[in-house]
């Protein structure tokens, strides 16, 4: 039995204010243990996070890391200092950072051991683009991500890694997949990690993303292979957030 993760990626977005709404609703909203909850604020917001979530199940996240445990890269993070700062998960190959920051699978590897050396538990994101699916190859690009990035690790590694598939031209657009579309990439996901280590596919959590939202999370968190969401603009609306972690009981 997998635990339901719901994850929100504020991106670079939010305020104190936001944060402290999202403390004060969390303590109200008893949300299931059966339910395990994430925030992603961007960096500056994590120490307010990390006060306003004291005393509630909610866990902390960060959006990327520097693949380097220290030295001269200016503006950077290392995993080390996201661990000793509390934070427990990290976004790694999310589509914004391979479109907007040319990471590359190789990069997204880096990160993704970084995160693990770190102790860390990496949500790595993978995703084909319009122009791939109408090609018919989204399978083929899921697939060699996922394989580039935890081909190489050990089984122990890999049993840390949550993946969530996003579809890029479901992120932001208010297109999301359907629950038959994104069902049928999580299966082939869980299908191809069974070729490796069929006890890990089953125990492996895979989240769904792009566009989720209160309206649609339920039908999308139904399916079989879907144990939770990557959750983006809805995770900046304290009520819809709620809704939807509530969809996941
Ligand atoms: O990390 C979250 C995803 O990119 C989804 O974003 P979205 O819910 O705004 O489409």
């Amino acid at each position: 039995m997998r635990t339901p993760l719901i994850a929100g990626n504020w991106k670079m977005n939010g305020s104190h204010a936001l944060v402290e709404a999202f403390g004060r609703a969390f303590a109200d909203a008893a949300l299931p243990d059966s339910l395990e909850v994430v925030m992603l604020p961007p960096f500056p917001y994590l120490e307010a996070a990390r006060g306003a979530l004291a005393n509630v199940s909610v866990r902390l996240g960060a959006q990327t890391l520097n693949p380097s445990h220290a030295g001269a890269h200016t503006g950077e993070v290392s995993g080390g200092m996201l661990k000793e700062f509390g934070v427990d998960y990290v976004l790694v190959g999310h589509s914004e950072r391979r479109e907007l920051y040319r990471e590359t699978d190789d990069d997204v590897y880096d990160r993704l051991l970084a995160a693990l050396n770190a102790g860390l538990h990496p949500i790595l994101c993978v995703g084909e683009t319009l122009e791939a699916r109408d090609a018919g190859h989204t399978n083929d690009v899921v697939l060699r991500q996922i394989g580039h990035a935890l081909a190489p690790l050990e089984p122990e590694q890999r049993a840390r890694v949550t993946i969530a598939y996003e579809p890029v031209w479901a992120i932001g657009t208010g297109r999301t997949a359907t629950p038959e579309q994104a069902q049928e990439v999580m299966a082939a996901i869980r299908e191809y990690q069974a070729g490796f280590d069929p006890g890990l596919a089953q125990a492996m959590r895979l989240l769904y993303g792009g566009s989720m939202n209160a309206a649609n999370a339920a039908e999308l968190l139904a399916q079989p292979d879907i144990d939770g969401g990557l959750v983006g603009g809805a995770s900046l609306k304290v009520d819809d957030f709620l809704a939807i972690c509530h969809s996941a009981r």
